[in-house]
Parts: structure tokens; sequence; C-alpha cells
């Protein structure tokens, strides 16, 4: 289990409104995080199965979800599609780096009861993500502690995002479901000049 800064860093609140999602979460992006042993360990294992650079990884997040918490259906690429491939429209980050072409989401806990990943399998529908009953998950993903799964959020050619990848995270009904996300983008995500050319943007 990685320890290191969890405990100062779990925030109750995230940057989404409590209907979307209602987690406690952090994300692995301080020094002390990002050089822990563990984090360099499973970053290098990942890479060499994926045959992709760990600089597309983006920092882990971790969630902790108590019972009733849930995320509700969201595609992961990052509002890729939504806000296209313009400099003036996308994120500056994710313009550079690409979208979140793969999640690698770990189970870091077991949960009593609920807490599943609902996947919505199936390209139908894909522009009515919000009124989708969520009993209409194609596939639903058991937590188990050590169970890590891996998907991809666009199709081959990686600009275009894949409907059957839009998931969700059923309630926690008994239990509590510790989680982390692992996003891989097409791009390197942590390149140095990224970082430097967004310090020095004019505001
Ligand atoms: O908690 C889950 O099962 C899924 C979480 C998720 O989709 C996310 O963090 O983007
Ligand atoms: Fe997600």
């Amino acid at each position: 289990m990685i320890r290191v800064g969890l405990a100062e860093g779990l925030r109750d609140e995230d940057e989404h409104p409590a209907h979307i999602r209602n987690v406690s979460v952090t994300n692995c992006d301080s020094a002390n995080c990002m050089q822990a042993p563990i984090v360099n360990e499973l970053s290098g294992r990942l890479s060499a199965m994926l045959g992709a650079p760990s600089r597309n990884f983006e920092s882990m997040e971790f969630v902790r979800y108590e019972a009733g918490q849930h995320y509700v259906w969201h595609p992961d690429e990052y509002s890729w599609q939504r806000k296209g491939w313009s400099a003036e429209r996308a994120d500056p980050v994710h313009v550079l780096s690409g979208p979140r072409v793969l999640t690698f989401f770990m189970y870091l806990s077991d949960v009593d009861e609920g807490g599943e990943t609902g996947f919505m399998g199936t390209r139908a529908g894909a522009s009515k993500v919000a009124p989708t009953p969520a009993e209409e998950a194609k596939l639903k993903v058991r937590p188990e502690k050590g169970k890590a799964i891996l998907w991809a959020n666009m199709r081959d050619e990686w600009r275009t995002a894949e409907p059957a990848a839009v998931h969700r995270a059923f309630p926690v009904r008994r239990g509590v479901k510790w989680a982390s996300t692992l996003w891989v983008h097409a791009a390197g995500f942590r390149i140095p000049e990224l970082y430097a050319g967004l310090a020095c943007a004019p505001r």
C-alpha cells in the first residue's frame, strides 16, 4: 500500500460537483510521492508492459469512496473531443500531451458491498451519457484488493474517443473503497519544457 503523501494530501472535496463525484482524492504529484520506490517500480513495470515511456504517465490519483459515494458516467479522455484539438479551447497540458489514451485502474481494498466499476460497453447511445441509467452498464468489475484493470479510452488511431469505454463507479453500499488511477497519455505529460512554458506564459 502506498502511504507516501496520502495522509497529508487527502482532500474531502475535489474539483467535481458532488452530484458528479463525491469522493476523497489526492494526487501523487509531490516529490515525496513521485520518487517513492514503489511508485517508480510500478511505473517501470507498467511502462515495460505497455511499451510506453513513463513520461507519458500522469501522476497517479488516489481515491477513497465511503458508503453512498460514487462517480457518474464519464469518459476519461479529458475533454479532448468536447474541447477539440485547438490551442485556444483545449486545456494546454492536454494539447501537448494528447488525450488519456489508456486508464490503468487499481483496486487497493476489498469492498463489502457495491463500488463496482461499470462500463458502457457499447457504442450505441454514446451521445446520451448523462441520461443513461446506471443499470445499463454492460460490464461491471467488482473491487478486489490487488486487482487492476486496463482499458482504452480512444480508438486505435487515438484521436477519437471510444464510447464503449465510458464508465462510472457504482455507489459503495458497505465498506470503504480505495483505488488508484494512472492515466497514460498519447505523448509526454511531464516534459520540463511544458511546465516551464506554462510558468512563463503571460496571464
Ligand atoms: O472508482 C472507479 O471505479 C472508477 C473511477 C474513475 O472512473 C476515475 O477516477 O476516473
Ligand atoms: Fe474514470
